[in-house]
């Protein structure tokens, strides 16, 4: 869990009325049930039959039950009985399933195996029914209900929690922990534990619900705790038989449990939301889509000498001015990215002043040290940029259209159609579950409507088509990503960018990760890709050499801002900025001779 993830939960909040109302209702019956014993002046077991079946009045606000018990005061001590035994149970459960679901999904093999078959036979049973079974064998009680619940409720909580492990054993941080000799129990309680337990935080409050109605709801059926002592559960079979001579006994532990239930489901909603920081802008209940405010271009008033008259110009102190353009695939005007440093803090600057044109069938090199905020630049253009990112100036138009005000479906309907994006790794854009065949045709279809829609038997010819032209041998098209090399994933991802035939493309470091002779091959393919399908192309590297290559112009970047802009071969043969000749000097002179003179 980050640490905005408190100050996400308070926007969530915030712009959720109805999250609020339901956090104070659980609040209100937590303390009430917790201080139970010193608000009600009632006992709750002390029978009085010349008060039974009081109506709720001033001295009894939820009237009386048959004994001429308080109903508030039963209530309130019941809660104690409810949350109490939910609690424990929820805590049995998750240490449980946590212990079982992290040594199956970290260890693997045959402890994995017995421990799901294990998981797969409770899971053959019907929960309530099981539940039911092991209290009536260990007789009524509320320890019998709540080891009934957690046995039978720790299988479906350990089979999430292997799934989250299995989703992070294999990442880089935890293969390196390995690798470096920390023993397993440290990898599991730190890095394991550290990167699940947001998940699991919310997963506990999602169903910390539903516990609380299954120990009701066994207790209804006379399970859990012996009378006269008050349980929500218990108070509802009680006020069965009351119904229509005093519904105010079934009603207010009914309402009670529903509230809770409901509560505590809305606010493990709201805690996914803030753990999740993408969902936060989606329309909520009340909260609505935020719209996003319009963002101008910063321009300044020049003055031109010959005319006397002033015109709004680009503020770009170093790079030429560029006019709006309207045959540019891509135009950027005075961008500005900043990342939001907590509640009061000032935005720090990411992207400042940064000024670009693309125009069809273009290339254009993104070079600059690590840090200088290439891919930051890229996923503004891709509209990807996530809080605490925001684009606090400028516009940025794709095809003309300026995207400051989309929103999500607009994107959706742009990513992929009419540009996309090609990342370093390509396991980041791979399914390991689907085929490679499976995610091509997904591609293709996701951008196609109804009415031109293709058939299966048009997808898969075209998906096969586009693997060849890509240099994949057939059998590619079954093959799951692992059992790709590195450069196959990497042109499985080139053929997905290009799939929808898109006017742009991102590429950030799409060859990094590759050996020289496979970069070269990757090289060959896009610029192939390019001068086929006239695509203008963004291709981001820390590698000089790479942009002579493929280039038509060079866009050097430091500390966030544009230092320098031109055709590859005047800023290679004459750059104009220091750090540019620094980042020139550090390669073989030699080379880069050879490889001007490729340069057309
Ligand atoms: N989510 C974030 N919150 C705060 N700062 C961020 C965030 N993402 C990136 N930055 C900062 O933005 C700057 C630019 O990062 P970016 O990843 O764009 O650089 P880059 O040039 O692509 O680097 P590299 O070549 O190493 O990938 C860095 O200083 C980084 O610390």
């Amino acid at each position: 869990m980050d640490k905005r993830f408190g100050q996400r939960l308070l926007l969530a909040l915030k712009t959720d009325p109805l999250a609020i109302i339901l956090l104070a209702l659980v609040a209100v019956i937590i303390a009430m049930s917790v201080g139970g014993t010193w608000f009600s002046s009632y006992d709750p077991v002390q029978v009085d039959y010349k008060q039974a079946l009081l109506p709720p009045s001033s001295e009894h606000w939820l009237g009386t039950d048959n004994y001429g018990r308080d109903v508030l005061s039963r209530l309130m001590h019941g809660g104690i009985a409810s949350l109490g035994a939910s609690l424990i149970a929820v805590s049995l459960i998750i240490s449980l399933s946590l212990a079982i679901g992290l040594a199956a999904g970290y260890f693997g093999g045959w402890l994995d195996m017995a421990l799901t078959r294990l998981m797969d036979v409770l899971f053959s049973f019907p929960q309530l029914v099981l539940a039911i079974a092991l209290a009536s064998l260990m007789g009524p009680g509320l320890t019998s209900l709540m080891i009934a619940v957690a046995a039978v409720s720790w299988p479906s909580f350990a089979r999430i929690f292997r799934s989250f492990v299995l989703s992070v054993r294999n990442e880089g941080y935890v293969q390196a922990a390995r690798t470096s000799g920390i023993p397993a129990w440290k990898i599991i309680t730190t890095h394991i534990l550290g990167s699940i337990a947001g998940p699991i935080l919310v997963l506990v409050t999602l169903d910390i619900g539903s516990i609380i109605l299954s120990i009701a709801s066994m207790s209804f059926l006379g399970l859990g705790i012996r009378p006269p002592q008050p349980e929500w559960g218990a108070m509802l079979n009680e006020g069965r038989a009351y119904i229509e001579e005093a519904p105010w006994l079934f009603l207010a532990p009914g309402l009670t449990i529903f509230l809770m239930v409901l509560g505590t489901n809305y606010l493990g909603d709201t805690l996914k939301d803030a753990l999740e920081p993408r969902a936060i802008q989606m329309p909520r209940l009340f909260g609505g889509s935020k719209k996003r405010k319009r963002m101008e271009p910063v321009v300044v008033k020049a003055h031109s000498s010959k005319t006397g008259q002033h015109a709004n110009v680009c503020s770009h102190p170093e790079l030429p001015v560029t006019a709006g353009n309207t045959a540019s695939v891509l135009s950027i005007d005075g961008l500005h990215v900043a990342a939001s440093e907590g509640m009061h803090g000032q935005p720090k600057p990411i992207l400042e002043n940064i000024y670009l044109e693309l125009k069809p069938g273009e290339c254009l090199g993104l070079v600059g040290e690590s840090g200088s905020g290439k891919s930051t630049l890229a996923h503004a253009i891709m509209g990807l940029l996530r809080s605490p990112l925001e684009q606090t100036a400028g516009t940025i138009r794709l095809m003309g259209e300026n995207t400051s005000r989309w929103e999500w479906n607009d994107w959706r309907k742009v990513r992929g159609s009419h540009v996309a994006y090609i990342t370093q790794d390509p396991m980041d854009s791979l399914n390991p579950v689907l085929t490679i065949g499976e995610q091509l045709r997904e591609c293709l279809i996701a951008h196609r409507d109804k009415d031109g829609g293709l058939s299966q038997a048009e997808a898969k010819r075209k998906v096969r088509e586009l693997l060849e032209q890509t240099g994949l041998p057939e059998e590619t098209y079954g093959r799951f990503p692992h059992q790709l090399s590195g450069g196959m994933r990497q042109r499985v991802v080139i053929a997905m960018a290009v799939i929808n035939e898109p006017q742009i493309i991102v590429a950030d470091e799409p060859t990094t990760a590759l050996d020289v002779s496979t970069q070269a091959r990757i090289l060959e393919l896009l610029i192939a890709l390019r001068n086929e399908r006239k695509l203008a192309l963004i291709f981001i590297t820390h590698d000089l050499r790479l942009v002579t290559h493929i280039a038509d112009r060079i866009c050097v970047m430091r500390n966030g801002r544009m230092i320098e802009q031109g055709d590859v071969r005047s800023v290679f043969t004459n750059p104009r900025e220091a750090y540019t000749k620094q980042l020139l000097e550090s390669i073989p002179s030699l080379r880069i001779l050879s490889q001007l003179r490729k340069v057309k």
